[in-house]
C-alpha cells in the first residue's frame, strides 16, 4: 500500500474549517483501505457532473426498496452490468422499485432519451446500455492500484463491470449489510463526493460489534476487499453541509459510488442478500439497507 500523507481541505457547516488537518492512507482493516484525498476537486467536480449526465433516463436515480417492502432513504442506479437478483434495476424493466418512491423526473420516452443524451459524451451513451462507462473502469483499477500497490495481484486481475451510485441526502442512511451481489472476491472500490460520512466497517460475522467508524469526505477512496470483502458496512451518518459547493452538487448531500465487478453466470449469494437485505431492513425500521 502506498502511504502518502495529505492535507484535507476540510468544511465545516457553513464553511471551511479552522484547520488543515493530515489524513494518511491507512489500512484500516485486513484488505480495507482508506485514501484521504485521492481525487484533485476538479477530479470531483468533473466525475459529479458525469453521474449527472450518467443518471438519466432509465439510469435516473430512485429510492429501491428492500426485500422486505421496505423504502431505502438512499437514491441509487446502477451504471454497468445490473445483477440478475430480484431486487435489482434492470434496463428492461426500469419501472422496479418506482412503488417504492416517485421517480423524481419522469420517464422519458425513448425518444427523449435520445434527446436528452444530446451534448453528452460518449460514456453517457455507454451508461444508457449495459456498459460500464470507461472512466469509471479506470478508476476502478486505478483506485485498486492505489490502495493494493501497483505490484498487488488485483491492480491488474481487477475487472470492472459495475457501478452502484448512491446519492444521501442530509438525512439518508444505509444500515449494516454485506455486499454479497457478486460472487466476489474482487475488491469493492468506492468513491466520496460532496458531504462527509461517517462510514461504519464492521466485521464479516454480524452487523453489530466490533465495528469501526471512519469519517469519508469528499475525494476519498475506500478499497475492502481480502479479509474484509464480506465486511459488514453502512453509513449511519451524513455531515450535511460539509460539501465543497464548487463541486456541484446543487443540492448538497453525498454521492458514493462504488465500482465492483460482476461476473456474468457467477451471481451473487442470491437467497443470502435477500435474508441479509431483510435483516438489515428489519433491525433499522425498514427504510433503508
Ligand atoms: O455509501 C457508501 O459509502 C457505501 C455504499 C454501500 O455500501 C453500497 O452501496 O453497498
Ligand atoms: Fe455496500
Amino acid at each position: 500500500m502506498e502511504r502518502v500523507s495529505r492535507v484535507s481541505r476540510l468544511r465545516g457547516p457553513g464553511g471551511p474549517e479552522l484547520f488543515d488537518l493530515p489524513r494518511e492512507a491507512r489500512e484500516v482493516a485486513p484488505g480495507a483501505v482508506h485514501v484521504p484525498d485521492w481525487l484533485s476537486t476538479q477530479e470531483q467536480a468533473e466525475l459529479v457532473a458525469q453521474c449527472r449526465g450518467w443518471s438519466r433516463g432509465d439510469h435516473r436515480m430512485r429510492h429501491y426498496t428492500t426485500s422486505t417492502g421496505g423504502v431505502m432513504s438512499v437514491q441509487s442506479t446502477v451504471l454497468g452490468r445490473t445483477w440478475e437478483l430480484p431486487w435489482a434495476p434492470t434496463i428492461s424493466s426500469p419501472e422496479r422499485g418506482a412503488a417504492a418512491g416517485e421517480p423524481k423526473s419522469p420517464r422519458p420516452a425513448s425518444g427523449d432519451r435520445r434527446a436528452a443524451a444530446e451534448g453528452s459524451t460518449p460514456d453517457d451513451e455507454a451508461a444508457v446500455g449495459q456498459r460500464l462507462p470507461e472512466a469509471l473502469w479506470h478508476l476502478g483499477r486505478r483506485g485498486v492500484a492505489a490502495a493494493y500497490g501497483e505490484e498487488a495481484p488485483e491492480a491488474s486481475s481487477f475487472e470492472p463491470t459495475t457501478a452502484l451510485v448512491n446519492y444521501y441526502d442530509a438525512s439518508a442512511r444505509m444500515g449494516q449489510h454485506q455486499d454479497l451481489d457478486e460472487a466476489g472476491p474482487e475488491p469493492i472500490v468506492s468513491l466520496s463526493l460532496g458531504d462527509s460520512c461517517i462510514f461504519r466497517l464492521g466485521n464479516t460475522e454480524s452487523r453489530g460489534r466490533p465495528y469501526q467508524d471512519i469519517v469519508l469526505r469528499s475525494g476519498d477512496l475506500f478499497v475492502f476487499g481480502r479479509q474484509s470483502r464480506w465486511a459488514f458496512h453502512g453509513v449511519p451518518a451524513i455531515r450535511p453541509g460539509t460539501g465543497d459547493p464548487a463541486l456541484g452538487l446543487r443540492h448538497g448531500g453525498r454521492l458514493n459510488i462504488t465500482i465492483r465487478s460482476n461476473v456474468p453466470g457467477k451471481p451473487g449469494r442470491g437467497p443470502q442478500v435477500q435474508r441479509k437485505r431483510a435483516m438489515a431492513a428489519d433491525a433499522t425500521g425498514g427504510d433503508r439497507r
